[in-house]
């Protein structure tokens, strides 16, 4: 129904699981991901448009307390009643409702307002990133995650990757090992790579203080460019104790939740860097708003990713060509990570970076085939093979 006063209704609120197979084992110190489970988002809106979004956690709940089927269920059963009655035209006047009946559930609102803004834009013809103030960028630089689980496929595969022109910086996942074999670990690939590379490490919070007081004076000594999230999210205090200690930068991730976790850190100078992710902060204009703290608190940004596939990483994208600095660059490599492309077109990486799209909304399709073939409930999987897919 499109109704006179010219609101947009939207008429269905579509969510699918999708299982996609990951290149290799993915080694966190939290989860080993062997594939990446998606819940995609589709608004079908009065005019015709189509607004896609995405929900991808990493490790079902292992990470944070969303998981994609609770995601899934969540939107079904209460953000749909409220859509259902909304104004499409209208993304930020659906937000601010939704955020007033539905607490926390910062992924599924990420999905959602994803897919609103995609819709909005499909129907204004602006990108998401020019519906949201406008970009800056039209490319990002994007760093690989180096967390196969062997020091020699390590550098194997950042070897690879330099070879290739896709990426010059990496992140180690540590903290599942001694504290000295994992700088170990890092210590050999940095000796390997030199400066051709820069090299981070993500800890993923599995140490305690003293042991992340150690670990960020002996991974400052042997050239580690960044550490990331090295204890609990919930001891602030620790993370500026070790902030003020620190000789290299010290970012947030786990710890951000939004514009509140924001502030509260900017105050607390409990970190010389934030990883933005979207669906953290609990959608994009979520994410600007914590951009737009740390850029007035003089924080460092990186932009961070959830794994997610080519709709979440392109709505990432669109967020991360706002940002007026970028310092550490971004992480988004999460379509990569999967043996499947689940967009008509994948995402362009090049040159050690990724292209932000300039068309309407997000400005990516869906390849509808390869979203049938991924979907959970599929009742009969078509019998063609992925790779006769790939051949096209
Ligand atoms: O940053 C995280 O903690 C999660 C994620 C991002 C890149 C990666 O390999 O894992
Ligand atoms: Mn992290």
């Amino acid at each position: 129904m499109q109704y006179e006063n010219g609101m947009i209704a939207i008429e269905r609120v579509e969510t699918i699981i999708l299982d996609v197979p990951t290149i290799r084992p993915h080694v966190l110190a939290m989860t080993t991901m062997y594939r990446q489970t998606v819940c995609l988002l589709r608004l079908h809106c009065a005019d015709g448009s189509i607004g896609i979004g995405e929900a991808t956690t990493i490790g079902g709940l292992s990470y944070g307390d969303e998981s994609p089927e609770g995601i899934k269920l969540a939107i079904d059963s209460y953000f749909a009643p409220l859509l259902l009655v909304g104004d499409a035209s209208r993304p930020a006047m659906i937000m601010a409702a939704l955020g007033r009946s539905i607490v926390g559930n910062h992924f599924a609102k990420c999905a959602v307002e994803t897919a609103l803004l995609d819709a909005q834009g499909k129907r204004t013809g602006l990108a998401i990133s020019e519906l949201l103030g406008g970009r800056v960028r039209d490319e990002l630089p994007v760093l690989w995650t180096l967390a196969s689980g062997s020091t020699a496929d390590d550098i194997a595969e950042a070897e690879t990757m330099l070879d290739l022109r896709r990426h010059k910086a990496f992140k180690l996942k540590i903290g599942k090992r001694a504290l000295v074999e994992d700088v170990t670990h890092v210590g050999a690939i940095k000796r390997a790579l030199g400066d051709r590379a820069s090299i981070r490490v993500d800890i993923n919070m599995a140490w305690d203080e003293t042991t992340a007081r150690r670990g960020v004076a002996m991974l400052a000594d042997i050239g580690c460019d960044l550490v990331e999230q090295p204890i609990s999210r919930n001891n602030r205090e620790g993370m500026a104790r070790l902030r003020a200690l620190s000789a290299i930068p010290i970012m947030a991730d786990e710890a951000l939740h939004g514009p509140e976790d924001a502030f509260d850190f900017a105050r607390s100078a409990a970190a010389d860097v934030f990883a933005i992710k979207i669906e953290q902060s609990g959608g994009l204009s979520a994410a600007k708003a914590v951009q737009l703290i740390a850029d007035a608190a003089g924080i460092g940004l990186y932009g961070g990713t959830m794994l997610e596939a080519g709709v979440g990483t392109i709505a990432s994208a669109h967020v991360f060509a706002t940002f007026p600095s970028l310092a550490f660059g971004t992480e988004l490599f999460g379509p990569l990570l999967l043996t499947e492309e689940l967009l008509e077109v994948p995402p362009t990486y090049s040159n050690f970076a990724l292209s932000v799209p300039s068309g309407p909304g997000l400005g990516i399709a869906l390849d509808e085939d390869c979203i049938t073939f991924l979907r959970r409930d599929a009742a009969a999987r078509p019998t063609i093979s992925i790779a006769a897919m790939q051949k096209g």
